[in-house]
């Protein structure tokens, strides 16, 4: 078993650099299948395992598909199968993001039902609507949705119940090669949102609105492969927030996009942490003493839910009472009880979460439930002012943070990533091994 073991204590000071975002690479990835002549050339892509998992999804569509520094090279011309399996959406629920593609360039896809996971239920219930809207029949059996036209979709006026990040990629990635316009309403307006549609309209997509709640689309009959550059990792960089702030620190995060963490910014300056734009990304000094505040998660541009956990952790070393109401997904809380293992004084109320600060956080042996709360863990241990923190579960740290223990180790961290069978791998096979 691997597992990272952290002592607490130290500063971090220093410079780290963001990867490309995961949750922009992934649906910029599936959508390299609307290409039916020319290859996509995606630059900036993270060596994450949920990438490998997207590139083998794309495989096994009959696509050729590289990734060699940083590059992944999508050929994506030959005759596509329609079929995702639950082996590749089992490990990552963003394979479901291949269906709106799929169903634009075949008039078929066929996909594994994704189910719930830690963090809740996870339907997908706008994203069918859509393709219903579209003129696609559904059908859902055998633990797999299946949704099929006859001939082309033709444009839709679509009003989402929710602003789904996940079901206005797969249905404005449908709507790029339909008959006529497709208008999203109360669409998703996250970054990623605006990184795709770029991504779509470099392949010959006519998108507008991206960012906005109301996004329109005018389909067009052919796509291209051309080259796009993944913006960075907004997550990434909160991370990296949170670790200077949680130690005191003063950390340069490059390639941070200001624009993209406003929301985050805003809830660190009011507990009292510096925040300094620079030209290469943003600084940022942690105080001696941290102030507590109330959080809520929302969409896009308010505080984002995959920020939660690690906000979790800096709260908990902040004086006073602090609430983290979630508003997002329904069951996102396994950390706390993790948390309460190094010593928090937390508790669940609803769908809050009570810390009373600042905690002395102790050192203990925790396991990670999601990826994010694997970083929360990782992060509560700088801090933790006596013992060894071991956090395990790593696969799920994996799936969204490249080289996390290196870079805090670059900074500072007393951290080290051990396990019980040495391999003797390149970093990036390492990660795709985790998942063979
Ligand atoms: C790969 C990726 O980009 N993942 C991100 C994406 O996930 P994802 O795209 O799955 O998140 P959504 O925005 O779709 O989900 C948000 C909420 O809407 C609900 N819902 C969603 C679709 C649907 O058809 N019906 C429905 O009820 C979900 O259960 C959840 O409670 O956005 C989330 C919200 O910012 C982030 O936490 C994830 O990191
Ligand atoms: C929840 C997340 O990702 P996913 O939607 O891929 O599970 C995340 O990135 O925090």
């Amino acid at each position: 078993m691997e597992k990272i073991i952290v002592r607490g204590g130290r500063r971090l000071n220093g410079t780290v650099r963001v990867e490309g975002a995961k949750n922009a690479v992934l649906p910029v990835i599936a959508a390299a299948l609307l290409a039916s002549d020319g290859k996509n050339v995606i630059c900036d892509v993270p060596a994450l395992s949920d990438v490998y998992t997207i590139n083998e999804v794309l495989r096994h569509l009959n696509c050729d598909v590289a990734f060699e520094n940083g590059q992944v090279i999508i050929d994506a011309s030959k005759e596509l199968n329609i079929e995702a399996p639950f082996e590749y959406v089992r490990k990552m629920r963003a394979s479901v993001l291949v269906m709106g593609p799929l169903l634009a360039r075949k008039g078929r896809a066929r996909i594994a039902l994704p189910g719930g996971c830690a963090i809740g239920s996870r339907p997908i219930d706008q994203h069918l609507k859509g393709f219903e809207a579209m003129g696609a029949k559904v059908k859902v059996g055998n633990g797999f949705v299946e949704a099929y036209v006859d001939g082309r979709l033709h444009g839709a006026k679509i009003y989402l119940d929710f602003p789904s990040v996940g079901a206005t990629e797969n249905i404005m990635s449908a709507a790029v090669l339909a008959q006529g316009t497709t208008v999203i309403e109360n669409a998703a307006k996250e970054p990623e949102i605006v990184d795709l549609a770029n991504f779509l309209n470099g392949m010959g997509a006519k998108v507008r609105g991206a960012g906005t709640g109301t996004i329109r689309i005018e389909g067009v009959d052919t796509l291209y492969g051309t080259q796009h550059h993944v913006i960075p990792d907004r997550v990434e960089a909160g991370t990296f927030m949170v670790a200077a702030a949680i130690t005191g620190g003063n950390v340069l995060i490059e390639n941070a996009v200001p624009e993209h963490l406003s929301s985050i910014t805003a809830k660190m300056e009011e507990m009292g942490v510096t925040i300094i734009e620079e030209e290469e990304g943003v600084r940022v000094i942690g105080p001696e003493r941290l102030k507590a505040v109330d959080i809520k998660t929302m969409p896009h541009p308010g505080f984002p839910t995959d920020m939660q956990s690690q906000m979790m952790a800096l709260l908990l070393k902040a004086g006073g009472t602090s609430m983290i109401t979630e508003t997002v997904f329904e069951n996102r809380f396994m950390h706390v009880e993790e948390f309460r293992r190094m010593n928090a004084d937390i508790k669940i109320e609803g769908r809050a979460v009570i810390m009373n600060g600042p905690c002395d956080l102790q050192g203990a042996e925790v396991a990670a439930t999601d990826l994010r709360a694997a970083a929360a863990l990782i992060l509560a241990g700088l801090a933790a002012s006596e013992g060894y923190t071991r956090v395990t579960e790593l696969k799920h740290l994996d799936r969204g943070y490249v080289n996390f223990h290196g870079k805090l180790a670059a900074l500072g961290a007393d951290i080290e990533r051990v396990s019980d069978k040495p391999q003797q791998v390149q970093p990036e096979q390492q990660v795709s091994d985790l998942h063979a």
